[in-house]
């Protein structure tokens, strides 16, 4: 069955009896002697990442990522580790990590994916602070946008959309990545907070209702579209810098929003809070953040007026609840806000303010 958009549907691999049907259903089998590992890049949940050749027959030779299995994996880690495939397998899209292929009838098991020469967005934009036009930084947005929109249309929910999950290429195009259960342990570790039932939820990436009570959809994703929009206009700054996930659940759900970081513009600041919006049918789709940052990439008069940075960006009702308040110690009473950190800065606001 097609649906009515040209997108096909994404098909969970978890519906399927035998996992190993999804693998041979939406993946590639390459003979691992078509492989050349190189090098190793890095340190995957289930084993080694390497850099290697794809040499496929009539096809000019390739570079490639490749995860491995680590030898005496269990059965479950086995198919964690396929599931990542049999979804990305099943998808097609210039703005998704693309799967090349992989070799389960030798060892190691392997998943081979398109090279992206920049690595993770986060640690690409860190260590290129400051040297991008805000064109150039939309122009990653945009495409990371562009490809949540396909995913999104084909019924696929993130849920852990963020800058580290995001690659780089050579030429500076944006892929979303990080699928399945099988998380790098390298990016979960540090962001993971888990939940009441034990699962781990990126707290300052995930909207309010996907915390509270794991209702996770497009529009969750929406939300964290929105810090990642955040995360590359600060180049790679985290989100409520060393704020604790308590405070920072307590400040959102209290109608704090991130402040415009350095020299945003006022419209790309905007485009952030509505995908903030508490009630998460008033959040633009995907389709509609492509169509608006196309907007002002072909009318960058658009982004002269740059958004003021206002030490804690509250709802104009939020403000005047503060001023309503003739001492500081009465609305902290009154907000309950018992945290240090959250005084120092409303402490600042008020005298910002007054
Ligand atoms: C600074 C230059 O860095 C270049 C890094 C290139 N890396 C890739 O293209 C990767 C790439 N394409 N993947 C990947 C993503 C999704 C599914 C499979 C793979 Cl191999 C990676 N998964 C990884 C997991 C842990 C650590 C590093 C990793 N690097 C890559």
């Amino acid at each position: 069955f097609q649906s009515s958009s040209s997108v096909k549907t994404y098909v969970d691999p978890h519906t399927y009896e035998d996992p190993n049907q999804a693998v041979r259903e939406f993946t590639r089998e390459i003979d691992p002697g078509h492989i050349i590992i190189e090098s190793v890049i890095g340190g995957g949940e289930f084993g080694d990442v390497c850099k290697g050749k794809l040499r496929l027959p009539a096809r000019p030779e390739m570079t490639v990522a490749i995860k491995t299995l680590k030898p005496g994996a269990t059965d479950k880690n086995r198919m964690d580790f396929l599931t990542e495939a049999s979804i990305m397998g099943q998808f097609d899209d210039p703005n998704v990590i693309f799967l090349e292929g992989v070799v389960t009838k030798g060892h190691p098991i392997m998943i081979a994916t398109e090279y992206m020469a920049n690595g993770s967005l986060d640690t690409f934009l860190r260590n290129n602070d400051g040297k991008f036009t805000v064109i150039q930084l939309i122009g990653m947005m945009r495409g990371i946008a562009s490809g949540m929109r396909y995913l999104s249309e084909m019924g696929y929910v993130h849920r852990d959309l963020a800058a580290r999950n995001i690659l780089v290429n050579e030429t500076l195009v944006c892929k979303v990545a990080d699928f399945g259960l099988s998380r790098e342990v390298d990016i979960d570790t540090t962001d993971g907070a888990y939940t009441t039932k034990g699962g781990k939820i990126p707290v300052r990436w995930t909207a309010p209702e996907a915390i509270s009570f794991r209702k996770f959809t497009s529009a969750s994703d929406v939300w964290s579209y929105g810090v990642v929009m955040w995360e590359v206009i600060s180049y790679g700054e985290r989100p409520y810098w060393n704020w604790s996930n308590q405070d920072v659940i307590k400040a959102v759900d209290k109608g704090y929003r991130l402040p415009p970081p350095m020299d945003c513009p006022e419209a790309i600041h905007q485009l952030m809070l509505d995908s903030w919006q508490k009630e998460r049918s008033y959040r633009p789709k995907f389709m509609q953040i492509v169509k608006t940052l196309d907007k002002l990439i072909r009318a960058p008069e658009l982004l002269r007026k740059i958004a003021k940075a206002r030490p804690l960006h509250f709802p104009e009702s939020m403000q005047t609840t503060i001023t309503q308040f003739s001492r500081v110690e009465e609305w902290l009473v009154a907000s309950r806000w018992n945290d240090t950190s959250n005084i120092f800065c409303t402490l600042v606001t008020l005298r910002w303010t007054k």
